[in-house]
């Protein structure tokens, strides 16, 4: 068997395009540029591309944003002066802090910092705890990106098992709540590395959702055959760009894969766009 390919970065285009279109309407009944400021401190190359793609992505569907970019040696309270600066721009729509920031910063605290109804990532607290009560006002974008990647490529999740592998804040954690909501409908198992028997677990799963970072860490024995296998991982190897999955072997044995990259990623970024149209829908409702 040879798995259906998930393109993660076709279907990101595909919803650019509707967003293109959204925003060009929304701009002409509002007078309105929704517009995103981003914030990178520090040089870590890989955020350098992430921030640049981020900001092309924007300019493509006519979001405005604003690059703010600060030395390594930022402290905490200038960082925090800034987005209290951000918080009160009424032509700010949305704010996004680019993870990971230097160690000396307390990340909790800056994430804290940024106005939930700005914060596009939905990082702070309150967009957590509203995700979690089922209210959310802004979806995490890593995880909404993987919901609609199943959903637009009509994979049912209603009553399926999906098995998350990872707990992080930014994927697992998230993306186990989102799956297990009414709606969704779900039943989820959540792994991580204190996991028992862990291929036994994720041979249970009808959709396998891989985020830990560790590079082809899920082989084709981890796989029940016809499952569907989403991998987060993005692992910069000698051998290149890599997910947490053997792409080659798991393709062999999965119904459905995606790529990396040209997987999750893309639609990570496209997520944000929609944050941050919808950031300034409820802003300019306000004004
Ligand atoms: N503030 C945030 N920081 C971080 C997030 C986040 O969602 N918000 N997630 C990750 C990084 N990330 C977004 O910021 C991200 C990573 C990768 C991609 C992506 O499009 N990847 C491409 C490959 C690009 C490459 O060559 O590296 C792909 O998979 O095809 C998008 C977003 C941590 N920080
Ligand atoms: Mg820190």
């Amino acid at each position: 068997m040879t798995a259906q390919i998930l393109d993660g970065k076709k279907l990101a285009k595909q919803i650019r395009t509707e967003l293109a279109e959204q925003v060009t309407r929304f701009a002409a009944e509002t007078k309105v540029t929704p517009t995103l400021a981003a914030v990178l401190v520090g040089d870590d190359p890989a955020s350098d591309v992430y921030v640049r793609n981020k900001r092309r992505d924007c300019a493509e569907v006519g979001i405005e944003s604003i690059l703010h970019r600060l030395p390594a040696e930022t402290s905490q309270s200038e960082l925090l002066s800034l987005i209290a600066k951000l918080n009160i721009d009424s032509q700010v729509h949305g704010i996004l802090v680019q993870l990971p920031l230097p160690k000396h910063i307390n990340t909790e605290q800056v994430l804290e910092a940024i106005a939930p109804t700005k914060d596009v990532d939905a990082f702070h607290p309150e967009n957590v705890g509203r995700l979690v009560q089922g209210r959310p006002v802004f979806l995490p974008c890593t995880p909404h990106g993987v919901v609609e990647l199943l959903k637009r490529n009509n994979i049912p999740i209603a009553g399926k098992h999906v098995v998350v592998v990872g707990r992080s804040d930014i994927v697992g954690k998230p993306l186990s709540i989102m799956l297990a909501q009414k709606g969704a409908d779900a039943t989820v198992t959540l792994c991580h590395s204190r996991t028992q028997n862990l291929p036994e677990v994720t041979r249970l799963a009808d959709i396998l959702v891989v985020a830990i970072g560790k590079p082809n860490f899920i082989t084709a024995d981890m796989v029940r055959p016809g499952a569907v296998v989403v991998d987060v991982g993005i692992n910069r190897t000698d051998a290149g760009l890599v997910g947490d999955v053997d792409f080659d072997a798991v393709s062999k044995v999965a119904g459905h894969i995606t790529p990396v990259p040209g997987g999750v990623g893309p639609l990570t970024r496209v997520m944000l766009l929609i944050n941050t149209l919808s950031a300034a829908r409820v802003s300019s409702q306000h004004n």
